[in-house]
């Protein structure tokens, strides 16, 4: 008999002879975390970083020109170019496990699952990249296989923007609209201002003052956007500020002062937000600044844009132009304490879905 659904919905992984027997239901089966970062290459060479970016950087959330100006633009220049060169600073921030970022995320990933476990909800955890592997549709094919009817997407980006956090939603309900059987869906939107996120990222800054002394200055950078996108409508410049004032908040006041907040990682023509990292650090040089230490507090994980955007190409422009102490405080990558927090983020998300989250 011809089935009323069109063929682009797939046959459930049970039903390989397309029999459609309804799968079972389970209301009680577990719950599906599907933890989001980024993504990155699979492997610091050149045809790996060519791949990647035509994925990420043919998202139109990412570059909202049209489509067929960029495309000659991305084929014809930057496909050819950017790889060759992003090649040795991959290889220089490559850990024995694979990609900074993939590898403190999945630890996050899996300090979230046994934390989760440890109080009695009944979940599974799988780590997904918006570009590249582990794959968003592997991600949820696994929770699927596991049982999961209901599935809480956390993206690792405290702060919300159209082109990280809203990208990841599109691609989830993307491919979860081509399933036959769809899991319950439930999204994170943000948690820039979550105490236990602020607790964390302070607790680590006063742990690494106790240790080596206050600089003169603190500069939180985060990812640059586009002006424009901020004028359209996106929430994340406030976010990020949102972040500032509440870290601020849990400092004394003579460190609270010496709090400044910047963006990094500009690409493209275009005005992003403002004061750039780079040039903010070459100015307090020439104004006679001498130690600083730097955070990154909207990067969960460190990568390329922490560990060689700041802590070497910044570090570089900031001792070039008459800087003494460049300090570089990771991303809470591991941090027991950040993943304690996240799984309150969580649970909090899970109310009503599990008794014992
Ligand atoms: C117009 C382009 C870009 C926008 C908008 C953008 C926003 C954005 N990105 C992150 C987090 C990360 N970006 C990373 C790398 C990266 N970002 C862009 C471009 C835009 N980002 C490019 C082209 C690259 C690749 C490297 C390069 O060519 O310079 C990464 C690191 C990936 C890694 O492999 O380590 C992260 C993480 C955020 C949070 C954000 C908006 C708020
Ligand atoms: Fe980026
Ligand atoms: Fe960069």
């Amino acid at each position: 008999m011809p089935s009323l659904l069109p063929s682009r919905y797939y046959p459930e992984p049970h039903d390989p002879h397309g029999l459609d027997p309804q799968p079972p239901v389970r209301p009680s089966g577990p719950i599906g975390i599907l933890v989001v970062n980024l993504g990155t290459p699979d492997e610091p060479s050149a045809p790996a970083i060519r791949r990647y970016l035509a994925q990420f950087l043919s998202d139109p959330r990412v570059i909202e020109i049209p489509q067929w100006i960029w495309r000659i633009i991305l084929h014809g220049i930057i496909l050819r170019t950017r790889p060759r060169t992003l090649v040795p600073r991959y290889r220089g921030i490559w850990l024995e496990q694979g990609s900074p970022l993939v590898v403190y995320s999945q630890a996050q990933a899996t300090g979230l699952e046994k934390a989760l476990q440890m109080e009695g909800a009944d979940v599974r955890v799988m780590l997904a990249m918006r570009y590249g592997n582990p794959s968003i549709e592997a991600g949820i094919d696994a929770l699927r296989k596991k049982g999961c009817e209901r599935i809480l997407t956390v993206p690792l980006y405290p702060q919300y923007a159209a082109s990280t956090t809203a990208t990841v939603v599109d691609a989830v309900t993307a491919y979860t609209a081509r399933l036959r059987n769809q899991p319950e869906l439930r999204f994170i939107k943000r948690y820039q201002d979550d105490p236990g996120y602020i607790q964390a990222l302070v607790s680590k800054l006063t742990a690494f003052w106790n240790v080596h002394g206050k600089p003169e200055r603190l500069l939180l950078s985060f990812h640059g956007l586009p002006q424009r996108t901020i004028l359209q409508g996106d929430p994340y410049h406030r976010d990020c500020m949102d972040t500032v004032r509440a870290i601020k908040a849990h400092l004394p006041q003579e460190d609270a002062e010496r709090v400044y907040v910047s963006f990094q990682s500009r690409f493209g023509a275009e005005k992003w937000l403002q004061p750039y990292t780079e040039p903010t650090l070459k100015a307090w040089a020439q104004e006679g600044i001498k130690h600083i230490d730097v955070m990154c507090p909207g990067f969960l994980a460190d990568c390329l844009e922490t560990l060689e955007e700041i802590q070497e190409e910044c570090r570089e422009a900031f001792l070039h132009a008459g800087g003494e102490t460049f300090r570089y405080i990771p991303c809470l990558n591991d941090d027991a304490q950040w993943v304690e927090a996240l799984s309150q983020i969580v649970r909090r998300h899970l109310s009503g879905w599990s008794e014992k989250a």
